[in-house]
Formats: C-alpha cells, sequence, structure tokens
C-alpha cells in the first residue's frame, strides 16, 4: 500500500513520499499466576465491614474565602477484627542507611533486591512477595560479603536506575556480587552493570527504547522457561549491549531488533535482561520470576504473607500513640482508603478529615467529594482557598512568582504542595487543634514518592515531578514525625483492594484518580508568545529544529520505503520492522487500496516523560490525516516508533479534524487565570459526560457509559492554536488533549486504543462537544503515547 507522508515544521515543509506497510501480529496473554498464589488469593479472608450510614451533625465553620461547610460525624466503629488467616502482601521498607541495619532472619528463603533507583524497584520487590518469597531492599553500596553474612539469602536482584553504567560517576556495584555464588538476575541498569563487569561494555545507542515491544527470547534456557519465542516486554532504555558487546562466557537469551535484550552464564547462574519483567507491561513477567526464583534460585516460595490491613492498623496505633489525628482527604480512593484505615484503627472521635478546594477542582468535584465521602462517616470539614493556592510563591526561591504567573511545571507543583500545608496549619487554628496533639494523616503511595525521589522509597531514584504529598515541607514534617501515612508501601490496585475488602462504597473504591494540583498541572502555561525550539539530547545536541525535522525525513523514509538505499542500517531496519509490525491484515488491505496523507508536527511546548528510569522533559508531536476512515493502527505505530528516534520527542497526539496545515510557531499566552481555570473545567466535564454516558451525543443517542473500560482520562489544556489566522496577532484560543489510560497500578500503562479500548465513536463525540460546547477551542487532540515514555499526566 502507498502512504504519501508529509512532516512539516516551519519552513522545512517536507515532499511528499510513497512509501510502503506492512502488518501487525500482535499477541497478548494473560499472567500466569502460580497455582500457590491463586489458592492464596482465593481463600483471602479479609473481615468486611458494612457500608456506614451517613450522620451528619455539626456546625459551618467560617474560615474559608469563599464557602465551607463542615460534617461531624458518628459514633466509634467497632476496631477491626484480627484475621490471622487473611494473606495479603506484607509491605516492605527500603533499608535507607548505607550500614546495614537489616537483622539476621532464621528462617525462610530471601532475596536481596540491590536497589539502584529504578522507578520499578519496589515493583520487584512486589513480584519476589506475591511469589511468596520474602525480600529485602538493599542500598546499592552493598557487599556480596554483607549478604552472605546476614544468611538465609539465596538469590541476588539488581534493579534498573536513571544512570549511565559507562558515566565516570554512575553508582557501581560490589564485583563480588557475580562472583560469591548466589544467583543474580540484573534488570536494565542491573543488566548493563552485570555485561560491563564481566567483560562486555555498554554504549548509547541511536534507538532508543521506551515501551511495550515484542522481542524474541531463547526458550531453552530456565528463565524463560515455559515462554513463547516471542515475548511482549517493557523496555525503557537509551544505552545498550550489541551482539559484540557481549561478555565473554556470556550467550544471547533474547534480542529486541539488534539490541541484546538478555543474557546469561547458565553455569554461573548469572541472568541479564534489558527490559523489565516487574511490570505489567510485561505479559509473562511474573513467570520469568517464578522461574528465577524456583528454578534457578531453588527457593521454596514458604514466606507467609502478613495482613496488610492489620499491618497498617499496628502502625498507625504504634505512630499515633494516644494522640490524634488531621487527615488531609481529596474524595480520591486513597485518602478515602487512608481515612478509614484511622477510623479503625483510632476510632472516629480521633480522626478529623478536611477537604481543600485548591481551587484547580474539576467542575462542582468538592460538592461531589463532600457527598461520596459521607458514606465513610468521618468529621469532614471542607474549605475553599482557591485564592490563597493562585496567589501563592515558592517560599524557597529569592524571586517571588506566584502561582497564577508560574509556567513551569514543577515550581508550580512545589508552590502547591508546600502551600497545602501552610492552609492545613491556618485550618488547624481555625479549628482550635494544637499542633502537638495531632499527627497529619495523608493518602501517600509508592508511586507518589517514587516519582517524588522520596528517601522514603528508593536512595537513587531520579525526579519525575514532585507530588504534592511529599514536597519540601511535607518532608520537614515527616522529620519531625509528624506525618502517618499507611499506605506509603501500596500501589493503586492494592489500594483498591484494601478498599474493596474495608467495605468501601464501589463509587469511591473504582473512582479515577484526580491528582491533588488537580487542574494546575494540566494547564500548560505560557508566558512566551514565540517559543524558542532546542533540542538537547543525544541526537540533537546544539542542533536546531530543521536537523531534527530533516532526521524525521530520513526515518520515516526507512520505515516506510525499503527501497532507497539507506536502509541497510540496522537502527532504520528495526525502525521499519516496528512499524510494519503494528499494522493488522484489514489494515494492510485497506491501505493497499488507498492513499494516506499524515502530516507530523513538532509542537513547540514540552511535556514531563519518563524514560530509562529519569525524568524527560520534551517535544510533543502531533499527527493529522484527511483519511477516513482514521487509521488508528498507523497512527499508534508512529505514536511507539517516534520518540525511539528523536530523542526530543516523548510524546505523539492524533489531532481530530482536517489535517494541520501550518506549522505552529506561536503559543496562546497563558497562565491559571479563573477563566482559564473555567474553560479546562467545562471541557472536562463535558469530556467526562460523554465518557460516563452522561449526556446525549450530538446526534440524539445517548452513548453507552464506558468509564469503566479504562482507568484516568486526564484531560489537558494545550497553549495551541491550530488553525489561526496567521495575518492576526495572537490568538486567545487553546486546544485539549484527551489522554484515555490503561493501567493497573500506574506505574506504567498504554494509551487506550479507538476500537480497542474505548468506542471510536466515543472519542469523536468528545471532540464533537467539546468544541461546540466550549468557547475558544481550536482542536481536540488524543495522546497516543505509553508511559514510558510520556507518564498519565501533561505537565
Ligand atoms: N483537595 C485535597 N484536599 C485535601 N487533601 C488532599 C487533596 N488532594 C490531595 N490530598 C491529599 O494528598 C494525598 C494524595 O493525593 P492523591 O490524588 O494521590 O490521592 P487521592 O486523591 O486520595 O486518590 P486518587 O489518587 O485516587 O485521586 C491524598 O491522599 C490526600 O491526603
Ligand atoms: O495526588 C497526586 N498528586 C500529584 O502530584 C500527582 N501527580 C500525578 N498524580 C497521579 O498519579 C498517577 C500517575 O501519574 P503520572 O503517570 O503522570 O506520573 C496518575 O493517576 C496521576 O493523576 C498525582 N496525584
Ligand atoms: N531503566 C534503566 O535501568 C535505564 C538504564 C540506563 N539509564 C538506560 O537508559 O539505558
Ligand atoms: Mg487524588
Amino acid at each position: 500500500m502507498f502512504l504519501q507522508l508529509y512532516c512539516i515544521r516551519n519552513p522545512f515543509c517536507f515532499s511528499r513520499k510513497e512509501v510502503k506497510i506492512g502488518a501487525r501480529q500482535s499477541k497478548r496473554h494473560s499472567r500466569n499466576l502460580p497455582s500457590e498464589l491463586q489458592r492464596a488469593k482465593r481463600s483471602r479472608a479479609v473481615s468486611k465491614v458494612s457500608e456506614h450510614t451517613m450522620k451528619r451533625s455539626g456546625s459551618m465553620l467560617d474560615i474559608s474565602e469563599d464557602s465551607q461547610h463542615s460534617t461531624n460525624i458518628p459514633p466509634p466503629k467497632k476496631a477491626l477484627e484480627d484475621t490471622p488467616e487473611a494473606s495479603s502482601m506484607n509491605g516492605s521498607h527500603v533499608t535507607l542507611v548505607e550500614n546495614l541495619p537489616v537483622e539476621k532472619v532464621e528462617q525462610g528463603d530471601r532475596v536481596a533486591i540491590l536497589d539502584f533507583g529504578a522507578q520499578y524497584g519496589k515493583v520487584i520487590d512486589r513480584r519476589v512477595r506475591e511469589l511468596r518469597v520474602q525480600s529485602e531492599m538493599f542500598p546499592l553500596s552493598t557487599t556480596a560479603r554483607q549478604i552472605l553474612e546476614l544468611g538465609g539469602f539465596k538469590a541476588i536482584i539488581i534493579s534498573g536506575g536513571p544512570n549511565s553504567v559507562y558515566d565516570p560517576n554512575a553508582p557501581t556495584i560490589d564485583p563480588e556480587i557475580f562472583n560469591c555464588g548466589l544467583p543474580v538476575l540484573g534488570i536494565c541498569y542491573g543488566f548493563q552493570l552485570m555485561n560491563r563487569h564481566n567483560g562486555g561494555s555498554v554504549a548509547c545507542e541511536l534507538i532508543r527504547e521506551d515501551g511495550a515491544c515484542e522481542i524474541r527470547i531463547d526458550n531453552s534456557v530456565k528463565l524463560f522457561d515455559g515462554l513463547d519465542e516471542v515475548e511482549t516486554v517493557l523496555l525503557t532504555h537509551g544505552d545498550s549491549v550489541s551482539e559484540n558487546t557481549v561478555a565473554p562466557d556470556f550467550q544471547i537469551i533474547a534480542k529486541s531488533g539488534h539490541h541484546v535484550a538478555g543474557i546469561c552464564n547458565e553455569k554461573r547462574k548469572l541472568y541479564g535482561v534489558q527490559f523489565h519483567p516487574e511490570v505489567d507491561l510485561t505479559i509473562h513477567g511474573s513467570k520469568m520470576f517464578e522461574n528465577f526464583l524456583f528454578k534457578v534460585a531453588g527457593c521454596c516460595g514458604n514466606f507467609t504473607i502478613q495482613n496488610r490491613e492489620q499491618a497498617c492498623i499496628d502502625e498507625i496505633r504504634h505512630i499515633v500513640g494516644n494522640k490524634k489525628v488531621l487527615v488531609m482527604v481529596s474524595g480520591g480512593v486513597d485518602s478515602a482508603v487512608c481515612a478509614a484505615l484511622l477510623s479503625r484503627a483510632l476510632g472516629p472521635e480521633r480522626v478529623t478529615a478536611i477537604h481543600i478546594d485548591n481551587g484547580f477542582m474539576r467542575h462542582e468535584e468538592s460538592d461531589a467529594v463532600e457527598k461520596s465521602l459521607a458514606a465513610l462517616n468521618l468529621s469532614l470539614h471542607r474549605f475553599n482557598f482557591g485564592t490563597t493556592f493562585r496567589s501563592s510563591t515558592e517560599h524557597l526561591k529569592p524571586y517571588e512568582t506566584p502561582l497564577d504567573e508560574c509556567d513551569d511545571p514543577e515550581l508550580k507543583r512545589r508552590i502547591i504542595g508546600n502551600t497545602f500545608i501552610r492552609v492545613k496549619d491556618a485550618v488547624m487554628k481555625e479549628l482550635n487543634i494544637n499542633h502537638d496533639e495531632y499527627y497529619l494523616g495523608q493518602g501517600t503511595l509508592r508511586p507518589d514518592l517514587i516519582e517524588s525521589a522520596s528517601a522514603l522509597a528508593s536512595g537513587h531514584a531520579d525526579t519525575i515531578k514532585t507530588h504534592h504529598n511529599d514536597t519540601h515541607l511535607v518532608r520537614e514534617l515527616r522529620k519531625e514525625g509528624k506525618v502517618v501515612e499507611p499506605l506509603k508501601d501500596f500501589h493503586k490496585d492494592e489500594v483498591r483492594e484494601l478498599g474493596k475488602d474495608l467495605g468501601l462504597p464501589v463509587s469511591i473504591v473504582q473512582r479515577h484518580p484526580f491528582p491533588g494540583p488537580g487542574l494546575a498541572i494540566r494547564i500548560l502555561c505560557s508566558s512566551d508568545r514565540r517559543p524558542e525550539m532546542c533540542f538537547n539530547g543525544p541526537l540533537y545536541t546544539g542542533v536546531a529544529a530543521e536537523h531534527m525535522m530533516a532526521f524525521t525525513e530520513k526515518y520515516f523514509d526507512a520505515a516506510l520505503n525499503p527501497s532507497q538505499g539507506i536502509y541497510e542500517n540496522p537502527v532504520y531496519e528495526r525502525a521499519r520492522q516496528d512499524t510494519l509490525k503494528s499494522l493488522s491484515e484489514k489494515d494492510r488491505e485497506l491501505a493497499s487500496q488507498q492513499t494516506f496523507q499524515i502530516s507530523a508536527h513538532v509542537l513547540p511546548i514540552k511535556t514531563v516523560g519518563v524514560q530509562g528510569d529519569a525524568r524527560s522533559y520534551s517535544y510533543a508531536v502531533a499527527l493529522s490525516t484527511d483519511e477516513r476512515p482514521i487509521p488508528w493502527q498507523l497512527l499508534f505505530a508512529y505514536a511507539s516508533v517516534i520518540p525511539k528516534v528523536h530523542h526530543g520527542v516523548n510524546r505523539v497526539c492524533y489531532v481530530f479534524g482536517p489535517k494541520v496545515e501550518h506549522s505552529i510557531e506561536d503559543l496562546t499566552r497563558t497562565f491559571l487565570a479563573p477563566h482559564t481555570v473555567t474553560k479546562l473545567q467545562m471541557a472536562d466535564h463535558v469530556a467526562n459526560n460523554v465518557l460516563f454516558g452522561r449526556q446525549n451525543a450530538s446526534n440524539g443517542l445517548v452513548l453507552p457509559n464506558v468509564g469503566h473500560k479504562i482507568q484516568q482520562m486526564p484531560v489537558v489544556m494545550l497553549p495551541i492554536d491550530f488553525d489561526r489566522d496567521r495575518n492576526a496577532g495572537g490568538s486567545y484560543r487553546h486546544s485539549i488533549v484527551l489522554r484515555p489510560f490503561v493501567t493497573s497500578d500506574f506505574m506504567t500503562g498504554q494509551a487506550a486504543i479507538p476500537g480497542i479500548h474505548l468506542p471510536e465513536e466515543t472519542l469523536l463525540e468528545m471532540d464533537h462537544a467539546i468544541r461546540k460546547e466550549v468557547v475558544g477551542i481550536s482542536r481536540v487532540l488524543l495522546d497516543m503515547t505509553c508511559k514510558p515514555p510520556g507518564t498519565t499526566e501533561w505537565e
């Protein structure tokens, strides 16, 4: 089939290309849980409570700026019974200090995890424990001797990390780890360390890989026993090992294109994988851990998992003693579960809940939150501090930019997080709460801490973004021992399970998350009308945008037109293969009768992403086409491939409507002004009404409620007018990005694909309804990016 592709960004418009596209075979398997674990899951007997009935009493408080409500609540609930037979996972803690304050444990097999600052270090720990093997996380400086002296360890797992092993200052490992006789599994950075320390080398390559990819494996080795020859795995790396840089005495056991994706020395029981078996996007990751733990390391899986609910309650009682807790509740599942646990542990009379409307909530969100939390029987006070948040500044900076003049996403986050704490202090004063008698309760989860690079989660992680519940002021409070966060070792799916066990209503437990900083981060601000585009990265150091587009052209040539001669280069060949594989038979057939015209524009905005366990802040690409039906398979294939070859790009979107004709050279000046927030509130409201089937479609039909098919849908505002009159002055219009997202734990995930995860008509209706009902909208876009390389949120 032939495709005509335009890649356009001022003034480097590409010529028309005629190109060929092939077919995709994609395969998904469900995880193979070991039968023991499945039995454990089935037999999980956790005490249930019936839903509370709401009793309201109490007075209105009078301290907020706009409005406030107070709901004082009912009699203590029966404390949760111990359920020794219950088997839910026990959380673990990272050993933070460098000199191993770990007790010798006599019974059971254990696995040591060396933490090199991975985003997924605690996910490794979780997978091991799910297989009923105890695991312990250690700092990267831990030596083989220390591990052997502690005793009981049957294997070592080395995590990924944000660094490059060849950097002079990169964290390194005790080489004896590879000679101490214990089986070792190195993951990503851990694999790269293993290869380098055993005589191989690692280099930064032209093509990086972020997202789910198909690799070929040698399933005759123990690690891959029982798996298919082609497996879907998550890769996220810029450094690679190639065939001729593998350590001597190691065999290649997996390949991703021309990159080596796995090595082993079976005799020494050393295995290294470039991909991440611990995350959901590696379809058979659990099976690989099972093979490593049981077939390679000989663990017996006899670890008894403690009742996690009871562990949380014990922790709360231990920290709080006979004092009280002021718990911050957003209406989301984490804080609701946290509040329910506090209430069980301490009795509701010792728990006060506050909900703060920071001015960046969704349309009428705080009303809905108050109603939904009624089911929790809490003493709930609601306050509105919109004006305070908007004018708040970062107190650590010498210059003070108020939030509503900020365009730096990290600065916005820090201001918002610290303002939450200052506002909480004002609320305590108003409620006559004595600081000495109260702890602060927060529904902080593992991903919040890991993404904020908290020492509570890892010693060496990169800051992807500062979550509002882990800013400087929160950390100060933690140091004083004034914070209680019982869910800090949980992931979202585990919190939901716990919430269900606690008897919380489905409406709360299954609610889509909403970030604390809310719409403030989802509005991409711009103080500059004419942004400079500057690509910094391995490929673009010191090189201007036109070079990037020239590279794009070359890449698209390589991907789609193999007959032009430059394609012996394995990088281009891999890119071409990836694109070809991503097309279904049907699309290929359709494509063979048609000519596609797709434009690619690099947008002059950067957003936060997570690549190779590190933060990225890179450009977004917008694809558009006049082809109908919309060639989704092809568009999603580009979305996966473009960031691999353009290290300056971490997101790819589709622009609904006609093909974008002009390059985007200027931005709509945008700040967090009230009318801007209202505009996004409206767009978000309209999009969610369509998603949850609450609104008639433009053709009069009621679309089905499909909200449960995805886990979240950030609705984001871009300071871009795609079709503005180029002779006029600046535009006031914005565009809206829809980010429907499919995930279980939010550590990794994928963009919802029209026709697979969500009906296409739902998305088309969202586009139509937003443009019809919200004034000043240019275009609606669909984010097609996996996490990694993009995050769930845009900012
Ligand atoms: N508007 C708010 N008022 C009071 N506390 C808040 C607010 N927003 C967030 N928080 C606090 O920050 C914590 C982290 O927020 P986060 O959004 O991750 O969790 P959540 O809102 O409880 O659940 P979800 O992730 O499902 O939205 C919350 O558990 C809560 O303690
Ligand atoms: O309470 C929060 N405070 C924050 O600062 C924050 N940032 C991201 N999120 C939510 O976390 C999940 C993962 O988001 P990302 O993929 O964008 O990192 C998604 O569900 C996000 O909505 C936040 N929640
Ligand atoms: N996820 C990782 O461990 C990444 C390792 C290294 N930083 C890379 O990009 O290759
Ligand atoms: Mg939330």
